[in-house]
């Protein structure tokens, strides 16, 4: 069955976005109105030497590339009039709302785990109000982005990104943050699952784990979830055609 239309959402009468995007495994089009850049738990817990992560073991030293990418996309998508959405991943000071030895999270959070071998850590990692809670200095949300908390690794759990996506009829989401392989994979499936057209900007994101994980989160994206491209393709790809109406298939 020939179709030469790129992938990408099409309303009813089989129109498309405008932009057309470089990605694997094909071209995706969106329509700016239509999408969000989601910028995914770019706190200082996942970003910042001194950080949960970094305090757990996990390697934070490369993470100022993707801070400087994120940033660019942040600025392309907001001069073409897309969203930007921030997640901050966390919980109240008290940890409730991180769910006590009944809930998975207690058992697999690193952080939590992190705060039951070391005390003094305690009410210090992924709390609110805390450094390590707060988005890292370089990245700012501006009037007209939507920053949202999340207590677990998706964000279309406990949150109302749902409802807002839906309200404002955005099908396409656009991936940045930390870590690629965990809460950006996770919210991205869900999304999936939601009828979403995912797509992840591989050098905005970076891996809780060894590099093999990130090359096995985009394989997993890019064959089953979505799609995958970068920050310098969405940039030029929203340059390019800002504002071309929507196109018959
Ligand atoms: N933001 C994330 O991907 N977080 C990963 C692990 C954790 O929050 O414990």
């Amino acid at each position: 069955m020939g179709d030469e239309a790129p992938a990408g959402y099409r309303d009813p009468a089989g129109r498309y976005g405008g932009v057309v995007l470089p990605a694997r495994p094909e071209p995706i089009a969106l329509d700016p109105a239509m999408s969000a850049l989601i910028v995914v738990d770019m706190q200082n817990a996942y970003a910042s030497a001194g950080g949960y992560l970094d305090l757990a073991g996990f390697d934070v030293s490369a993470t100022g590339p993707v801070i400087e990418r994120i940033a660019q996309a942040v600025a392309a998508a907001r001069a073409a009039g897309i969203l930007v959405i921030w997640f901050q991943n966390g919980w109240d000071a008290d940890y409730v709302e991180a769910g006590g030895p009944g809930s998975p999270n207690w058992h697999k959070s690193n952080a939590l785990k992190t705060m039951r071998r070391r005390p003094e850590m305690n009410q210090r990692l992924l709390a609110k109000g805390s450094w390590d809670y707060e988005l890292v200095d370089a990245l700012r949300p501006e009037p007209g982005d939507i920053v949202l908390p999340k207590p677990r690794y998706s964000g279309f759990y406990n949150t109302p990104l749902d409802s807002m996506l839906r309200a404002r009829g955005i099908r396409s989401l656009i991936f940045t943050g930390i870590a690629t392989n965990v809460c950006v994979e996770s919210t991205l499936r869900d999304g999936y699952h939601r009828e979403y057209f995912g797509i992840v900007l591989a050098d905005a994101t970076h891996q809780a784990g060894p590099p093999s994980l990130q090359e096995g989160a985009l394989r997993n994206i890019e064959t089953f979830f979505g799609w995958v491209s970068d920050v310098e393709a969405l940039t030029a790809a929203l340059a390019a055609e800002p504002s071309r109406a929507a196109e018959r298939a």
